[in-house]
């Protein structure tokens, strides 16, 4: 089978070149008035945007502490158009970029300031949650069937929350209660002999709050011996968790984090690659568990490869075998997916132009 070419940021009338021409712009805007910044921090922003939609990719400056890492992931793609760069290395760049321009790594006052917190924070205050979490008190601890497909749908429909994605959708499409790809089975074999069990977690508030609700429910049923939750290292696609947002996410429950939990991070987790290009030490870690649960649209992008697939290419023909068994938790917010019929994209094709990206449909899908 021919591997379909790369998505990449330019393409006319593709998803990415709307993320970039469209919702790029909201959230520069949205970044800028979320704290006191100075003028030659607002400056940079603006500067960032106009270069990400008609220049060159510029270099980090000489003192970025993460040269290192960058000089490792180029890809040869800074000096380039940004429209001629992979949508994967370009986005997680714009957001390495929205951190220098905001001086997170610098020592002064900005050091270490979240630029996406006050969004963070509203999301966490939303009342609402209140009630959209009411139901975690009626979990059992039997390993109930019914339970297990409840705390696998809010971890693929908690998703649908990231902030970068709600700068641009509609919020008021209701998502399907139907799963594309329902693998909630297999993941109930693959831990029919209890092991440790690792979360690659995607978005914080919300969506991490669910991934504590599937962790701590894996955990109290003993399906999970103990669980590692991986976070990102700095702020990264506005809303991915860190492992403060992890902090606050379990203070919201009101529920401490279970001893058994290890909250671990890696640099890799920020890089703009995909998982074939996983580093031997992380990719260790991961082997060492016996089920990994991806989450995320971001993460199953960089799972089967941010590529022109055809939606019918069989799962395991596109996703990258980490030596260990993987399920994907995810709402559909990009044009990659993979492993579904053709009846079934026929049927979205005709009922729903926007289906892919629209975030209304979720997958548990196994690798
Ligand atoms: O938070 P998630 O589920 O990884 O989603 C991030 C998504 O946002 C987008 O980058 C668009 O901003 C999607 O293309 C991307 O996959």
């Amino acid at each position: 089978m021919l591997t379909p070419p790369e998505l990449l940021v330019g393409t006319p009338g593709r998803y990415a070149r709307e993320v970039f021409h469209q919702r790029h712009p909201t959230l520069i805007d949205r970044v800028a008035a979320a704290h006191p910044y100075t003028t030659a921090q607002r400056a940079a922003l603006g500067a960032l945007l106009d270069e990400s939609l008609t220049g060159e990719i510029r270099p980090l400056p000489g003192d970025a502490p993460d040269l290192a890492d960058w000089a490792a992931w180029d890809r040869g793609q800074v000096g380039r158009p940004w429209a001629d760069a992979p949508f994967l290395w370009a986005e997680s760049y714009f957001y390495r970029r929205i951190l220098d321009a905001v001086d997170y790594f610098r020592p002064g006052p900005w050091h270490g300031v979240d630029p996406f917190r006050p969004m963070k924070d509203a999301e966490l205050a939303d009342p609402s949650l209140d009630s959209d979490f009411g139901w975690v008190a009626s979990l059992g601890r039997e390993r109930d069937e019914a339970d297990l497909a409840t705390v696998v749908r809010a971890a693929v429909f908690g998703n649908r929350a990231d902030i970068s994605f709600r700068l641009q959708e509609p919020a008021g499409d209701a998502p399907t209660d139907e799963l594309l790809v329902d693998d909630t089975a297999w993941l109930r074999a693959a831990l029919s002999e209890p092991g440790p069990v690792c979360l690659i977690a995607d978005n914080g508030g919300r969506e991490v709050m669910a991934d504590l609700v599937l962790a701590n429910w894996l955990l109290d049923t003993g399906l999970a011996t103990r669980v590692t939750l991986h976070v990102k290292p700095a702020p990264y696609y506005v809303s991915d968790a860190t492992a403060s947002d992890v902090d606050a996410a379990c203070a919201r429950l009101g529920r401490p984090l279970d001893a058994r939990v290890a909250v671990r991070t890696h640099s890799f987790w920020c890089a703009p690659l995909a998982f074939g290009d996983l580093p031997a030490d992380l990719r260790a870690d991961l082997a060492g568990h016996r089920l990994v649960v991806a989450k995320g649209d971001l993460n199953y992008r960089r799972l089967v490869g941010d590529r022109d697939w055809d939606p019918t290419t069989p799962v395991r023909a596109a996703a990258t075998d980490l030596g260990v068994p993987v399920v994907a938790l995810r709402t559909c917010k990009s044009e990659v997916v993979v492993g579904l019929d053709a009846a079934t994209v026929a049927r979205l094709d005709a009922a729903e132009p926007r289906w892919r990206v629209s975030g209304r449909h979720g997958m548990a899908q196994a690798r």
